[in-house]
């Protein structure tokens, strides 16, 4: 049997692609920013190559998709244009991936808490997180432009554990891309990858610790044992 966790542990959830499935409401911005310019459309597949850094990259690389650098005096207006469609849309098609919800209603009523560390601007996430009346979840939400610093820096992490009062020792990061395991290794935290958001590779190529495929797998024994190998692996 497994002996009782000294301590409930901190689950650290990446948002795009982890905690929701953001795609749709992404890409209908993006491409409503970009036609200020009379730019094409990006894809979807497009936009696995393109989220990850937050809005202003996101813009920039999809301007240089499509043949059209940015002068840095450009991005600024064309940031405005996305955040104001993207958060007059709130939530739009965005939903919690299938047993999330239940996932974070478990890990709660077992004691642990939970934060999220993503890159997306901080009043996005949290605008994104109210409207679905998910906040209440959170012992702390993070963003791109909270710290000075973002993933994958080992101190966006950090920094995320702290708020939320958490032990660097008990949490674990959960995310899609290379962003939350490269996060991850370099704070010195293990990480779960899954499988079903936007990485431009496949996630086992990432290097996690351990890949769910369903929040059903989500458990509170999982968070433990990865702690425990983690902590293991460390020490030798
Ligand atoms: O919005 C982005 O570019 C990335 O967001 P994420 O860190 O939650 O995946
Ligand atoms: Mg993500």
């Amino acid at each position: 049997m497994t002996p009782a966790p000294t301590r409930p542990a901190l689950v650290v959830f990446d948002l795009d692609g982890t905690l929701l499935d953001t795609h749709v409401d992404l890409v209908e911005s993006l491409n409503h920013t970009i036609a200020a310019l009379d730019l094409e459309p990006v894809s979807y597949d497009d936009l696995t190559h393109l989220v990850g850094q937050g809005a202003r990259v996101m813009i920039e690389r999809a301007c240089r998709l499509r043949g059209h650098p940015l002068e840095s005096d450009a991005l600024p207006p064309l940031v405005e244009r996305f955040v104001a469609h993207y958060a007059g849309n709130m939530p739009g098609r965005t939903q919690p991936y299938p047993g999330l919800v239940a996932a974070m209603d478990r890990l709660k009523s077992q004691g642990y808490r939970l934060a999220v560390c993503t890159n997306k601007m901080e009043s996005l996430a949290l605008g994104l997180l109210d409207k679905l009346e998910l906040t209440r979840y959170f012992d702390a939400i993070t963003g791109g432009d909270t710290f000075e610093y973002r993933k994958p820096d080992a101190r966006h992490l950090t920094g995320t554990i702290d708020r939320a009062g958490g032990d660097i020792a008990r949490a674990v990061m959960i995310g899609d891309s290379v962003n939350d395991i490269a996060v991850a290794g370099n704070a010195g935290v293990p990480s779960i990858a899954v499988p079903f958001g936007y990485s431009d590779v496949p996630v086992n190529t990432l290097g996690p610790d351990h890949i769910i495929t369903h929040f059903d797998e989500l458990t509170t024994e999982l968070v433990e044992m990865l702690i425990r190998d983690f902590a293991a692996k460390v020490a030798v």
